[in-house]
Formats: C-alpha cells, structure tokens, sequence
C-alpha cells in the first residue's frame, strides 16, 4: 500500500515552493484543518446531538442561523485566534470584521474571510454541507488591522478552499500552485492526500441551477438552460440538471466530473445571493486554479472591486467552455442587466 501523505507533511513538502516561507501560512492552513475536524465530529453525529435546527439568531444577511452555522463559526474563529496566524476574521455569521487583538497574534499577516457552514438549508435533512475559506495577506503595517485589508479583491488571495463534509468529509485547496484534495481518514483523524493535482474538465454536462427561480432569471440565463435542455446528439445534450442547494457540493462534484454552477441575479436577489468575500472569490480562485473559469455573467469574478463585507455577486463558474458559453448569452441577451429590467416581471421591492 502506497504511504499516505498527510496534510500536515504536505503543507510542509509544499512550502519549499515558496522559498520565502517562514511556516506562517502552514500554520494556518493546519489551524484551518484542526477546526474541520472539529466541525466534522458534530455534523457526523448531528441528529444526536441537539445541534440541528435553528439557533434562534439572525444574520446580517437577515437569515437564521442554524445552530451548526453558529457552532462552525465560534469553531474556526477560536482555532484562528490560538494559532497566532491570523489578525482578522471575515466571516458570514459575524456583522463586522473580527479583529484578533491578541498577544500571539499582534505580529501576524493573514486575514481569513469564510463561510464557516454552507448550505445550512441542508443541515437539517443531512443532505453535504461544506466550509468555505480564502486567505489574503495584510496590507496594513504591524498594529490594528483596516477595512482595507478585508476588503481586497480575489486575484489578490494567497490561499483558498473548502471542506465538504458529505459521504466522506474532504479538504480542497490552493495556494496558486495548483489544487489538491485530502479526505479524513477517520481512523487516523488525519487528512490524507487522495486527489493531487485536481482539475476540473474544460467542457461538461451537468449544470446546476435552482430552476424554481426560472421566471425570474435574466434573458440570458433563460437562453443558456433551454440551450442546456436541447436535444443534440452531436454536443450530448441534453445536459443532466444537478443541484443540491449546497454551493460546495455542487462545485465540487462539477470540478471532477465537469460542468456548470449558475446563481444569476434575480428579481429577488438584484445583485445575487451568493457573498463575493466568503463564497464567488475563493471557489473562483480554486476553480480557476483547477484549469476552470468563474464570472458574474459579463466580468471575471476574481477582478471585481470588493467593497463592502457581505457584497453580493452573480456566479457563472465550473468547466470554462461551458461559463464561457454562458457569459456570450449574457451579453448577447440580457447586456448589462440592471434592477430596472426586472420591472413588470414581479413587483420588486
Ligand atoms: O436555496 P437557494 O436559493 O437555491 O440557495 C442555495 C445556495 O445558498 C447557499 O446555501 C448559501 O450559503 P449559506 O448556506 O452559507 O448561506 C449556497 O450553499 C447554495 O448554493
Ligand atoms: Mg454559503
Ligand atoms: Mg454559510
């Protein structure tokens, strides 16, 4: 049996890639594997615990947490704040940006910005669920930490990825140089390499949409799903619809076997649902790094101006022919599409 390789001894291979790497970022990287580990124990055994459910709390998004949602939360946060790595947290459950003003952590360099628990309508009908992280280096000096420094745009992350804790619980990430997927073993309580060097192909057949919000789409997106819904032999289409309601199961599965994440704007959701900081800009620079594309229908998701904490985007991403093909029915059929082109669909608040 070949030897495994653990994700503690692979951070630690890895970073002779960087040869000004003095340990800080494989720190957090590890710290980041030990609060899934956590996470994963209560969402294995979830309906025995009294962790299902709802916390009773609302989120700046205006969304009840889950108990999960807020357990995730407080995990990643105190694994952040012991392991001396990181000066400022962006999280989905937290209104403001956190800032880690203590001894071990007066000197450190990276800023977190995560979704402790996504797909926390899945929860409680044990259907994966996932966490999903992106990591940038400070821009401030040594000292309090700025909005500035949370608000940095994708293309300038160093490091991002996601944990599914589905049939088998996986840690998925990059750091630039390429994607690679450990699974838990249990039986060790290790991550373990199992998918080195992941890339997703550039062409699939599979999109996944939450067609219940079909009326209310942009023209382009309606173009995109009846073209998606063809019958062609020749393209093998019909393509299959696959959608589970959790971004990083779906994102995952279409990075191994291909295809297509749609979560336009709507009449709803005029600037999308999905948060740009915690969700669209690591899975893009995860995607991308897998040799796949990510755009919110007419720009690359990575070059957007970030400016606020819980900004929302579109999200078009997964195999690159297929996004590509999609941002051309975008333009072609919904050019810039403003709330405005939503009035006399449904009355817009
Ligand atoms: O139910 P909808 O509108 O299709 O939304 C599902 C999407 O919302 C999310 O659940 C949002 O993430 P959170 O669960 O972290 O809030 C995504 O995981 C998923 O892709
Ligand atoms: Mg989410
Ligand atoms: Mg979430």
């Amino acid at each position: 049996m070949t030897a495994l390789t653990t994700l503690g001894q692979f951070i630690i291979e890895k970073q002779a890639d960087f040869p000004y790497a003095k340990g800080e970022l494989s720190r957090l990287l590890r710290d980041i594997g030990i609060a899934a580990k956590i996470v994963n124990r209560e969402v294995n055994k979830a309906g025995l615990m009294d962790i299902l459910g709802d916390a009773g709390s609302i989120n700046i998004q205006g969304e009840s947490q889950k108990k999960l949602d807020v357990f995730a939360n407080e995990q990643f946060i105190s694994a952040l704040k012991s392991g001396g790595e990181c000066c400022v947290v962006v999280s989905e459950e937290n209104d403001e940006y956190l800032y880690i003003d203590s001894e071990i952590s007066k000197d450190a360099k990276y800023i977190v910005a995560m979704d402790p628990l996504d797909g926390s309508s899945n929860i409680d009908v044990n259907v994966s669920v996932g966490t999903i992280f992106s990591i940038f280096r400070r821009k401030s000096k040594a000292g309090e930490a700025t909005m500035e420094d949370a608000l940095q745009k994708g293309i300038d992350q160093v490091a991002a990825g996601y944990i599914i804790y589905g049939s088998s619980t996986m840690l998925v990430y990059t750091t630039g140089k390429g994607v690679n997927g450990f699974t838990l073993d249990p039986s060790i309580g290790e991550f373990c390499l199992s998918h080195p060097n992941m890339t997703i192909p550039e062409d699939g057949y599979i999109y996944s949409i939450n067609e219940g919000y079909y009326t209310h789409f942009p023209d382009g997106v309606k173009k995109y799903i009846k073209y998606c819904q063809v019958e062609d032999v020749a393209t093998q289409r019909p393509y299959t619809s696959r959608y589970t309601g959790s971004m990083v199961a779906d994102l995952h599965r279409n990075m191994i076997k291909g295809g297509i994440f749609i979560y336009p704007i709507t009449a709803q959701a005029p600037n999308g649902k999905l948060r740009l900081v915690y969700e669209c800009n690591p899975m893009a620079f995860i995607i991308e790094q897998a040799g796949g594309f990510a755009s919110n229908g007419y720009q690359r998701i990575l070059t957007l101006d970030v400016t606020e904490l819980h900004q929302r985007s579109a999200i078009f991403i997964g195999s690159a022919n297929m996004v590509k093909q999609a941002e051309e029915m975008m333009k072609c059929f919904s050019p810039q599409v403003t709330k405005k082109s939503f009035e006399g669909v449904v009355n817009i608040q």
